[in-house]
C-alpha cells in the first residue's frame, strides 16, 4: 500500500529543496543575478525563478492535485530536465506517519513554496541568510515544514543542510539548544525595518538584537537558541514565508503568530499578506508575555504602512 500523502510530499520535497538549493549555488557562482523589481524593497534574482520552476515542476507532476501556491507566481511549467525530482527521500518516508495525517487528502492540502528566502541578504552577499522553504498546511494551519539553507557549511565539508518539521511526528536536521537565561535576544528584519519596528523592540527592552534576513533564517535562530523571540511589527511577510517555518517551529514545542498572539489560516485562498506582523518564540511563555508587552499603538499604526 503507498505511504499516507503527507510523508509523500515531505519525503519529495525533502530531495526538491537540495536541488534548488544546489540552483541557488549555481546561479551564484556565474555570477549573473538577473535581478527583477517587483515593487519596493521586494527583488526577484534568476535564482529565485529558477529555484521556484524547479520546486513546483516537481510537486506538480507528482502531485498534479494538490494546490501549490509559490511566491513568484505563475510561471512557465517547462524545466530543463535535471531540475526534475522525482525520487523521494528514503530515509524519511520510513517514519510512522501521525495518525491524525494518515488520511490527509490533495483537496486537503496546499503546499506553500518560498524558492528563496532572503533575497535582499543573498543579493549582498550575506549567503548564510538564505533558505528554500516548502510548507504543508492541512485545511488551514501549517502541519508541515522543510527549511533548506544551501550555504550551510557541514563539518564533513557539505554544503546545505536541510531541516524538517511534522506536528505529531517531531523534527530533523538541526540541534535544538535553549537561549541563555540571563539574556532577552530578540532576531528582526535586517533589510525591511521601519520606525514602528523599531519602536516595538525598544518596547520590549532586549539585551540584544539579532538583524538577519528572512522567515527561516530567523526561526533557525529560535530552534537553535540563539534567539527567544522573533518580532516583526510590520505586514510585509506573506504566507509561503511563514508556513514551513511556523510547521517546524510548533512541531519542536514552539509557536508562531500574528503579533496579537492569533495563528494565520494557510487555506489555498487566504489573503497572501501576514497583515498583522510576525511573533514566534520556542517559549509560549514568553510569546505571551510579548503579547501583553506591546502597546496597543503599535498595532495601530502598524496597519498604516
Ligand atoms: N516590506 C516588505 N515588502 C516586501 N517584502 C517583505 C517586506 N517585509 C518582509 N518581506 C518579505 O518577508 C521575508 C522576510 O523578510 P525579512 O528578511 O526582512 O525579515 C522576505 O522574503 P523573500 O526574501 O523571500 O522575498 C521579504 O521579502
Ligand atoms: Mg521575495
Ligand atoms: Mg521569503
Ligand atoms: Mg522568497
Amino acid at each position: 500500500m503507498a505511504e499516507p500523502l503527507i510523508m509523500r510530499v515531505m519525503a519529495l520535497s525533502f530531495n526538491t529543496v537540495k536541488r534548488a538549493g544546489a540552483i541557488i549555488r549555481e546561479v551564484m557562482q556565474r555570477g549573473d543575478l538577473n535581478i527583477v523589481e517587483k515593487g519596493k524593497d521586494d527583488l526577484q534574482t534568476e535564482a529565485d525563478r529558477s529555484a521556484q520552476r524547479c520546486i513546483i515542476a516537481s510537486l506538480n507532476k507528482e502531485f498534479p492535485k494538490v494546490q501549490i501556491i509559490g511566491e513568484e507566481g505563475l510561471i512557465e511549467q517547462s524545466i530543463p530536465e535535471e531540475w526534475l525530482v522525482t525520487e523521494i527521500d528514503a530515509e524519511f518516508i520510513k517514519f510512522k506517519c501521525p495518525k491524525e495525517w494518515n488520511d490527509v487528502k490533495e483537496e486537503d492540502m496546499v503546499i506553500w513554496v518560498d524558492p528563496l528566502d532572503g533575497t535582499s541578504e543573498y543579493a549582498h552577499g550575506l549567503l548564510e541568510h538564505v533558505t528554500v522553504l516548502v510548507g504543508i498546511a492541512v485545511k488551514d494551519s501549517a502541519v508541515g515544514g522543510i527549511i533548506h539553507q544551501p550555504y550551510y557549511k557541514q563539518t564533513n565539508g557539505e554544503m546545505g543542510r536541510t531541516i524538517w518539521g511534522l506536528k505529531g511526528l517531531g523534527t530533523g536536521g538541526f540541534k535544538s539548544s535553549l537561549p541563555p537565561s540571563d539574556k532577552f535576544i530578540i532576531t528582526t528584519t535586517r533589510s525591511h525595518s521601519n520606525a514602528i519596528i523599531q519602536a516595538s523592540i525598544d518596547a520590549l527592552s532586549p539585551t540584544e538584537v539579532i538583524r538577519v534576513g528572512g522567515a527561516g533564517f530567523k526561526v533557525l535562530h529560535l530552534l537553535e537558541g540563539k534567539a527567544h523571540a522573533y518580532v516583526f511589527a510590520s505586514a510585509g511577510t506573506k504566507k509561503w514565508d511563514t508556513c514551513a517555518p511556523e510547521a517546524v517551529l510548533e512541531a519542536e514545542g514552539g509557536i508562531l503568530t500574528d503579533l496579537k498572539g492569533q495563528h494565520y489560516s494557510y487555506s489555498k485562498d487566504v489573503d497572501h499578506v501576514n497583515v498583522n506582523g510576525i511573533l514566534a518564540s520556542m517559549s509560549h511563555m514568553c510569546h505571551d508575555n510579548i503579547v501583553k508587552k506591546l502597546p496597543s499603538h503599535i498595532f495601530e499604526n502598524m496597519q498604516k504602512i
